[in-house]
């Protein structure tokens, strides 16, 4: 349909030099002009597809013409109000008049009010004995007639003011249309050739190029997806995250190397002065490896300094008084806690104040900018964080599974205190969207003071935890080798409960696991806190 019609618009184009007003076209299976908006509609499309081979030029003219509405569109099929009234009544002496009653029984009150004016004032219906009677046999219902015109022309050969009462009475209404003047165009021609929509290397041999039409390029066209990967929405959280670090002096190389998903006891827990007889050193909430089950022996010394303050104390600290297990140490084990690696980077920070020197992924990881120590025993301050993931042996649920993510950072400096924590969180927090937070006293073994942070969720209407931290003990940064001075605080936010939270999602396994849709991955927008 489309190519005749545009063939239509060619041929008249050739035979007329110029298409005056589309409205007069016949189109192709049709007996009258094109004088529908439908047929318009269906022109302009043809019209379009030649636009763009450039084919024809065109000109746009706007008229206002009228259509049905509900009601006129039932008359213009049944009868007008008032031609249903003449019909039921009785031949003026011919038989019993219709009361008003009667009259609403017949046709209905609508048409009876409505009707009953309109016939009265057509002089095709009386009055006689207080009931009403038929003055003609015969009508020509003229709303119908003049209805059925609109719907088939768009307008009335009677003119404006017979449309405007068919308007007043909400029988019609009206409607913006278009027509168009055509032009022959640059690339005139009367074959629809099929245009060029690459330039081969056949055409340029043969030279028929020169000849051929192309496809205008469309720059609006929107192009298609890329077929590639799509980053995870816990990968687009933890960008934010990470920008967000970054915002507050953590530099890039500062992100701490989180590769050892499987760490030792001993730096899982030990080192951070958590006791062996801990109950989260159990097998219920740790996982365990079986082969190979030991780690390799730890740093000697410092080993020895670690053992030595769970046992006995040290650095103004009574210790566990509890013997000490090396194969409680060397157990290996998934890391429970993005805390392990923070405590090996922690120990690898302090080898200047050891009287050693930096290892060449600590010099890269800490070292990377200042590399100078500011004080004879050697401690150069860090901000380090870390985003990844962690392993407990816990029962699943719609919020928990066995392994999760931890955001993690960690500062350390002369002299920090606890304000600077709750400073550091707030600001913090606020980067993230939640200014309304709150400290509760918690216990860590590695920390002290520790402190829970609570969050208010607005769409729980409660306080939620979002995170947990502290001031790191002395117990865990003295065998380090850190000097007395250097205080380090560091907290840990989960990634998930964010995340979820952020996407609205509320059963992790939409977010983790087989259930994850592809296409949901896909479409995930990106976040911005
Ligand atoms: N390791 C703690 C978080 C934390 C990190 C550092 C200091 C204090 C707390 C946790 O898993 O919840």
């Amino acid at each position: 349909m489309a190519e005749d019609i545009q063939q239509l618009i060619l041929n008249t184009l050739a035979s007329q030099g110029k298409i005056q007003d589309t409205r007069t076209l016949v189109l192709p299976g049709q007996s009258d002009a094109a004088a529908t908006q439908d047929a318009q509609i269906a022109i302009l499309g043809a019209l379009n597809s030649l636009l763009s081979r450039e084919m024809v030029t065109i000109d746009f003219h706007e008229t206002l013409s009228h259509v049905l509405t509900q009601e006129g569109a039932q008359i213009a099929l049944e009868s007008s109000h008032e031609a249903r009234v003449w019909k039921v009544l009785p031949m003026k002496g011919e038989g019993t008049p219709l009361t008003v009653q009667e009259l609403q029984e017949a046709v209905g009150k609508e048409s009876a009010s409505v009707g009953q004016g309109r016939a009265f004032k057509a002089k095709w219906i009386g009055k006689e004995g207080g009931g009403f009677v038929k003055l003609v046999s015969s009508i020509e219902d003229k709303t119908q007639l003049e209805l059925r015109e609109v719907d088939s022309t768009g307008t009335l050969q009677a003119g404006e003011k017979a449309l405007a009462d068919l308007r007043k009475r909400k029988l019609i209404a009206q409607k913006k249309g278009q027509w168009f003047t055509v032009h022959k165009g640059s690339n005139f021609g009367t074959s629809i050739a099929r245009p060029e929509t690459d330039l081969t290397a056949d055409m340029i041999a043969s030279g028929s190029w020169k000849t051929s039409t192309f496809k205008k390029y469309n720059f609006e066209a929107e192009g298609i997806p890329p077929n590639g990967g799509a980053f995870h929405p816990l990968l687009k959280v933890r960008e934010e995250i990470r920008d967000i670090f970054l915002e507050m002096g953590f530099v890039q190389f500062f992100e701490m190397p989180t590769s050892s998903f499987v760490e030792s006891g001993f730096w899982c827990f030990d080192a951070l002065f958590v006791p062996q007889q801990h109950p989260a050193r159990e097998v219920q909430d740790t996982f365990y490896l079986s082969d190979p089950s030991a780690s390799l022996p730890p740093p000697k010394k410092y080993y020895d300094r670690v053992a030595k303050v769970h046992e006995s104390g040290g650095y103004g600290s009574l210790g566990y008084r509890a013997p000490w297990s090396d194969a409680e140490s060397r157990k290996l084990l998934l890391r429970t806690h993005t805390t392990a690696s923070s405590a090996a980077m922690l120990w690898k920070l302090a080898a200047k104040c050891r009287g050693e020197d930096f290892d060449e992924e600590t010099q890269s990881v800490i070292a990377g900018e200042v590399t100078v120590a500011k004080k004879e025993d050697g401690f150069r301050p860090a901000k380090l964080f870390s985003i990844d993931r962690v392993f407990r042996n816990e029962t699943m649920d719609a919020t928990h599974l066995a392994e999760f993510h931890q955001v993690e950072g960690v500062v350390a400096d002369r002299n920090l205190t606890l304000a600077d924590l709750i400073g550091f969180m707030r600001v913090f927090f606020k980067k993230m969207g939640i200014e309304n937070i709150r400290f509760k006293p918690a216990y860590n073994p590695y920390t002290e003071p520790s402190l829970e942070i609570f969050a208010f969720h607005p769409q729980l209407k409660k306080w939620v935890e979002v995170g947990n931290s502290g001031m790191f003990r002395p117990e865990m940064l003295e065998p380090m080798g850190f000097p007395k001075d250097v205080h380090v605080h560091g907290w840990g936010i989960g990634l998930e409960r964010p995340t979820m939270i952020r996407y609205g999602i509320s059963n992790i396994r939409t977010l983790v696991g087989h259930k994850v849709s592809i296409e949901g991955v896909e479409n995930s927008p990106a976040v911005r806190f």
